[in-house]
C-alpha cells in the first residue's frame, strides 16, 4: 500500500494503551485499550489482556458498555474492574480460572480509586456524597401540576464549578468498602470534611490512608491537603501531616513499617517540585528521597521487598520511569512513557510493578501511540502489543526532530521539536506553524500528537517547544516566569522562529502561530508584540487577568500563585500582563476559538479579544465548540478534527502564497 499523509479518518483508526496492570506474579498484563468510535464520536475503553511473553492477547471482558480500572487481587486469581453501560457504572469482579464475572454493586457518580485489601477480601473506593446546600428564599406553595421556572441557585462557596464537571453539587468525596463475600457497601467516612479519592490500604488491612483537605470551606483557601489514616473498626481518623503544602498519594510499604507519599513545601511559587517522602507509618520523621532530583515526581509504587520505590518524572520533555532506594539513590528504568491521548504532545504515561519486579508501562514515540511494554528486573524490554501496526504501515510519519537554540533574551538553552510534512525537501521553502503549549507549567515532548501531525500533513513545518516556565527542566527553569507570565517566554518562542528561519527552508512570509490555553495567552501576546506572522489562531486564552482570576473555576488559586497581590491591589500589574493591553497593536488576522462550556478559561476571555479585534478592524473569526469544556481535543474525536480543520482553514485563507496564487500547503486532510 502507498504511503500517505495522516488523514482525519485515521483518528478513528488509531488506538492507545493505558493503565497497564501487571499481575502479581508478572505472568500477564491487563490494560485499557482506547479507541475512537466513528459512529458515536466517543473514545471507547475496553480491558484487554496479554501474556508476559506476548501470547494470548485478547479482549478480556466482551459485553455491553465499556470497561476500565482493572485491578488484580493480591493473589492474582481475580480482577476487579468498572463497567459503564447506559449511564450506570457497576463494580464487577472476574475470576480468571473460570472466566466468570459477577457484579458487586452499582457505583455512584464521582467514583474514584479502586483498591483491594491486602487479604483480598474487600475492595475500597471513594465516591461523592451530596449534602444540603443553602436554601432559596420562600415562595408560594406549589402543586405538582404547576409548571414554574427552576428555583434560584444560591451559592456561598467560593469554588462552586469545575472545568470538566460543571456546577459542583454540595457535598464531599467519602470512602467506601465492600466485602467480596457479599452485602452492601459500607461508607467509612461520613462527615462534612470528607475524604478523597487518593487512598491506600494499610499493610495489615485494618486502616485506609487517604489524602484530603478537610478544612471547612477548603475551596476558598490555598490548596493544602494532608494525609490521614482511618481505622476501619472504630472509624477514628488520625491526621498524619501538617506542613503548609499539599501531601498526597499515601503508599504504605508492603510490611507496613514505612509510609511514602508525594508533596511539597508551599512557597507560593508558580511551580514547586513535587517530592517523594518516606516516614514512619504514622508520618513521623519525614524525609524527601528525591530532593536532589530537581524534578516533580508522580505515581509512587513500592517494590515487593520494600527496598525500592518506583515513580515517574518528566525530564527534558520525556516521561521516565525510575526507582529510588530509601537513601535517595535513583536509577533510571525506562524512557519514552507516553499518554494515551491524541491531542497535543504533552508528556505522560503509566506503569505498574509485579511482586517479582517486572514492570508494565505504556511506551510510545512521536510516530507511535503508546503500546504496552514489559521490563524485566534486569532491564530487558519486550513490546507486548502493537495496536497500530496496520494503520501506521500506511502513513508517512517521520520522527520528531529535537532542536535547541539560545534564547535571544539571555542565551538560555531552549528545547523544541520539529514535525516535517510528508515529502519535505529542504531545498524548497516551506510555511511554518509555531504551536505553543499550555500550563504554562507543563511540558511538551516527542509523544504522538494527531493534532500537530494533521498540521504537518497539510504541508506545514510544525515547531513546538518548551519555553522557560515549562516543567521537566527543574525548579529554576520553570520559575523563570514566576510573577512574569507572559514574559521572556516570548523571547524563547521568537528564538525558535529565528532558529528555524536560519536553517534556510522556512518562508519568512508564511509564518503562522497558534496555541491553546496558556499557549493561547502566549499566542495573543506574540501578535501584540510583532506582526511577523501571516495569521494566528488563539485558542481558549486568558486575555484579561482581572476577569480571569475572578471568573475561572479556581479563584482560590490563580491570584495567590501567579500574582503577588489581588487585582484590586495592583490593577496595573494585571493589566500589564494581559494580552488585551496590547490588542491595539495587533495587525495579524486572528482566529479565536473556545469551548462553549469552558470553565477554566471561560469563553468571555476569548470573546473579549474577538470583540476588540473586530472593533479595531483586524480580520477575525470566532469559533465556539458547542458544549466543550477546556479539553477540546480529548473530549470527543470530532472536536480534535474541528479544532485543527478550523485553524488550518484560517491559515490557508491568510496565506500570502495562496493569495498571490502561489503554492498552497497541500490540504491532505480535507
Ligand atoms: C491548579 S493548576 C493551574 C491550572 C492548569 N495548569 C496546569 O498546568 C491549567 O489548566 N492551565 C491552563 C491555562 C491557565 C488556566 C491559564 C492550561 O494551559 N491548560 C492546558 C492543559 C493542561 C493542564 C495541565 C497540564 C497540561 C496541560 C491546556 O489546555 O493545554
Amino acid at each position: 500500500q502507498a504511503i500517505r499523509p495522516l488523514s482525519q479518518e485515521d483518528v478513528f483508526r488509531l488506538e492507545a494503551a493505558a493503565d497497564p496492570q501487571i499481575a502479581p506474579d508478572g505472568g500477564m498484563v491487563a490494560y485499557v485499550r482506547r479507541s475512537n468510535d466513528i459512529a458515536t464520536d466517543r473514545t471507547r475503553s475496553e480491558i484487554w489482556i496479554v501474556g508476559a511473553d506476548g501470547s494470548g492477547h485478547r479482549q478480556l471482558l466482551p459485553g455491553e458498555g465499556e470497561t476500565g480500572s482493572p485491578r488484580w487481587s493480591p493473589d492474582g486469581a481475580q480482577l476487579a474492574y468498572v463497567r459503564t453501560h447506559d449511564e450506570t457504572t457497576t463494580l464487577e469482579v472476574l475470576t480468571l480460572a473460570d472466566g466468570a464475572s459477577r457484579t458487586l454493586t452499582t457505583l455512584p457518580a464521582g467514583q474514584s480509586g479502586l483498591a483491594w485489601s491486602p487479604d483480598g477480601t474487600q475492595l475500597a473506593w471513594a465516591a461523592f456524597r451530596p449534602a444540603a446546600g443553602p436554601a432559596a428564599a420562600d415562595l408560594p406553595e406549589r402543586t405538582e401540576d404547576m409548571d414554574w421556572a427552576a428555583g434560584a441557585q444560591v451559592e456561598e462557596r467560593l469554588s462552586f464549578r469545575f472545568d470538566g464537571a460543571g456546577e459542583l453539587p454540595m457535598g464531599r468525596q467519602q470512602l467506601f468498602v465492600i466485602d467480596l463475600a457479599g452485602g452492601e457497601p459500607r461508607q467509612l467516612t461520613d462527615d462534612e470534611a470528607g475524604a478523597g479519592g487518593d487512598f491506600a490500604w494499610s499493610a495489615d488491612g485494618r486502616a485506609l490512608y487517604f489524602s484530603a483537605d478537610r478544612r471547612p470551606d477548603n475551596g476558598a483557601l490555598a490548596p493544602d491537603s494532608e494525609l490521614h489514616r482511618i481505622d476501619l473498626a472504630t472509624g477514628e481518623i488520625e491526621t498524619l501531616t501538617g506542613r503548609t503544602g499539599p501531601d498526597t498519594t499515601p503508599r504504605p510499604s508492603p510490611d507496613g513499617t514505612q509510609l511514602a507519599w508525594l508533596g511539597y513545601d508551599d512557597h507560593r511559587m508558580g511551580y514547586h517540585n513535587v517530592e517523594l517522602y518516606v516516614a514512619g507509618p504514622d508520618g513521623t520523621g519525614p524525609r524527601s528521597v528525591t530532593a536532589e532530583l530537581d524534578r516533580s515526581v508522580s505515581a509512587p509504587q513500592w517494590s515487593a521487598d520494600g527496598r525500592m520505590i518506583y515513580f515517574l518524572y518528566d525530564d527534558s520533555g520525556q516521561t521516565r520511569l525510575a526507582r529510588t532506594n530509601l537513601e535517595g539513590h535513583i536509577e533510571i528504568g525506562l524512557d519514552d512513557l507516553t499518554p494515551p491521548t491524541f491531542g497535543r504532545p504533552y508528556t505522560g504515561g503509566s506503569f505498574s510493578v509485579s511482586m517479582n519486579g517486572h514492570v508494565a508501562a505504556t511506551v510510545g514515540s512521536s510516530i507511535r501511540p503508546p503500546d504496552v511494554i514489559l521490563m524485566s528486573p534486569l532491564g530487558d524490554t519486550r513490546v507486548l502489543t502493537s495496536l497500530n501496526e496496520d494503520v501506521l504501515a500506511e502513513i508517512d510519519l517521520a520522527p520528531a526532530e529535537e532542536i535547541h537554540w539560545a534564547s535571544p533574551h539571555d542565551g538560555l538553552d531552549i528545547e523544541g521539536w520539529v514535525l516535517y510534512p510528508p515529502g519535505f525537501d529542504p531545498a524548497r521553502e516551506w510555511p511554518m506553524i509555531l504551536e505553543i503549549h499550555g500550563g504554562p507549567f507543563s511540558a511538551y515532548g516527542p509523544t504522538f500528537s494527531a493534532e500537530l501531525r494533521l498540521m504537518a500533513a497539510a504541508g506545514y513545518v510544525v515547531v513546538y517547544t518548551n519555553p522557560r516556565g515549562s516543567t521537566s527542566y527543574g525548579y529554576d527553569f520553570a520559575n523563570l516566569i514566576h510573577h512574569d507570565y507572559p514574559g521572556h517566554d516570548y523571547d524563547d518562542l521568537m528564538g525558535a522562529v529565528d532558529h528555524m528561519i536560519g536553517r534556510g527552508f522556512i518562508d519568512e512570509d508564511r509564518l503562522f502561530v497558534t496555541g491553546g490555553s496558556g499557549g493561547g495567552v502566549l499566542t495573543a501576546w506574540i501578535i501584540g508584540n510583532t506582526d511577523r506572522f501571516a495569521a494566528a489562531a488563539v485558542v481558549k486564552p486568558v486575555i484579561n487577568w482581572t476577569s480571569f482570576v475572578l471568573y475561572s473555576d479556581l479563584p482560590q488559586f490563580f491570584y495567590r500563585y501567579w500574582f503577588a497581590s489581588a487585582p484590586w491591589e495592583d490593577p496595573e500589574e494585571y493589566w500589564r500582563r494581559s494580552p488585551l493591553s496590547l490588542v491595539g497593536n495587533v495587525e495579524t488576522p486572528t482566529l479565536m476559538m473556545v469551548g462553549g462550556a469552558d470553565l477554566r478559561t471561560p469563553r468571555a476571555e476569548t470573546e473579549q479579544y474577538y470583540s476588540a479585534l473586530h472593533l479595531n478592524g483586524v480580520p477575525t473569526r470566532l469559533v465556539v465548540i458547542p458544549d466543550s469544556y477546556h479539553g477540546i481535543s480529548n473530549s470527543r474525536p470530532s472536536r480534535l478534527l474541528t479544532k485543527v480543520a478550523e485553524i488550518l482553514r484560517w491559515f490557508e485563507e491568510y496565506d500570502p502564497a495562496a493569495q498571490a496564487g502561489g503554492s498552497e500547503p497541500e490540504a491532505a486532510n480535507d
